[in-house]
């Protein structure tokens, strides 16, 4: 069994395949690469790493390679998250606790109250806390000098960022869906971890199925073990996992339920679009952020649906997936579509 750091969560089903340092880290090279250069450097000359900001959808590792950053510093990691943070009274707290150097860690960071993004400004670019004290005229504003630290911010809507705010991290990095390959190096070694036997054939089967998305992988890979356990099959492979992911409803590309549910909207009630995201929402009872955050990201990159300055709409890969025919007209305003800029957020 694997030492559990202390930062970690105890009951965190991850908690024990989570990778522990950045040669241990699968994927990512482009970031892991120049994350290893910064850290070495600031680690040669004694002085805190420039601030850090990972955005990508949820589940890619930011809040992993967080963790691991601090460790390759050799320094403390203090993790929390924007919307746990309600008053200015309660970022100081956190940033006067810091020993120089740490790693502060802020999920979600583009949840941040206004007010308190104030605050982080000079805490971030120099290193100062001004703060209100008391009200009314009696109110007075003190200076703060913090110690030289990180701050890594990670975020699911980089775009929802404000530009003073982005524009203060120094090192931005964009994590990105794995490849069948990467995941399948991830799901061998956690079956290793959680010590049941997998064949290569299993793990690749369970990789192809994960959304590019390691956390996904995690958690097939666990629900695949508990299938094969209650059946008596060991090792697992192939058929034994595509067994298991069929009874949990994932599709050969890893799409689930509500994946499927939006695709079918979009070609049934509304003929491959295009069609706003806000409608969408209100027809599949989701909330909007969900979509544009958790769903949408796999099936863009997957080309299933494409965003056009008009609203979403359904490809022909993405008609084909769920069993239909592309209809002609909406080939024509796909080709008509692909031609103009793409709509911001
Ligand atoms: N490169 C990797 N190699 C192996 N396992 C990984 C890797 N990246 C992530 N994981 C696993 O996936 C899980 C999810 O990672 P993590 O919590 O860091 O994601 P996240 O990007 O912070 O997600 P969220 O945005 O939802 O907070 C972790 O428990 C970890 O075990
Ligand atoms: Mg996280």
């Amino acid at each position: 069994m694997r030492e559990v750091s202390p930062e970690q969560k105890p009951g965190d089903p991850d908690a024990s395949i989570r990778p522990q340092s950045l040669d241990d880290f699968v994927g990512q090279r482009q970031v892991c690469e120049n994350l290893k250069v910064f850290i070495t450097a600031a680690r040669d000359r004694g002085d805190a790493l420039d601030h850090v900001l990972f955005h990508g959808p949820p589940g890619l590792g930011k809040t992993t390679l967080a963790q691991i950053m601090a460790r390759e510093l050799g320094v403390g990691f203090r993790a929390t998250s924007g919307p746990v943070i309600q008053r200015a009274g309660d970022l100081a707290a956190l940033l006067t606790n810091l020993e120089p150097r740490d790693v502060l860690f802020i999920d979600e960071i583009h949840r941040l109250n206004p007010a308190i993004e104030e605050v982080l400004y000079p805490a971030m670019e120099d290193f100062q806390l001004d703060l209100i004290i008391g009200e009314g005229p009696a109110a007075r504003s003190v200076r703060i000098d913090l110690p030289r630290f990180t701050l890594v911010g990670a975020t699911t809507r980089s775009g929802l960022l404000t530009t003073p705010l982005r524009e203060r991290f120094g090192i931005p990095c964009r994590m990105n869906f794995y490849t069948p390959d990467e995941l399948e190096s991830i799901v061998s070694r956690g079956a290793r971890v959680l010590g049941f036997a997998l064949t290569p054939d299993g793990a690749a089967e369970v990789a192809r199925r994960s959304r590019g998305t390691p956390r996904v992988a995690g958690r097939l890979l666990r629900r695949v073990r508990d299938f094969a356990a209650v059946a008596g099959r060991s090792p697992v492979d192939a058929p034994v996992a595509d067994a298991a992911l069929n009874r949990l409803e994932v599709d050969s590309i890893g799409l689930d339920a509500m994946d499927r549910r939006y695709l079918r909207m979009m070609a049934e009630n509304y003929g491959g679009g295009p069609v706003g995201v806000e409608t969408l929402a209100a027809a599949l009872s989701e909330s909007r952020d969900t979509l544009e955050e958790v769903v949408e990201p796999y099936l863009l990159q997957q080309g299933l649906i494409q965003r056009t300055p008009r609203g979403r709409m359904l490809s022909a890969s993405g008609f084909r997936h769920i069993g239909l025919n592309p209809p002609r007209e909406v080939l024509a305003q796909l080709d008509l579509l692909a031609s103009l800029p793409e709509d911001g957020e």
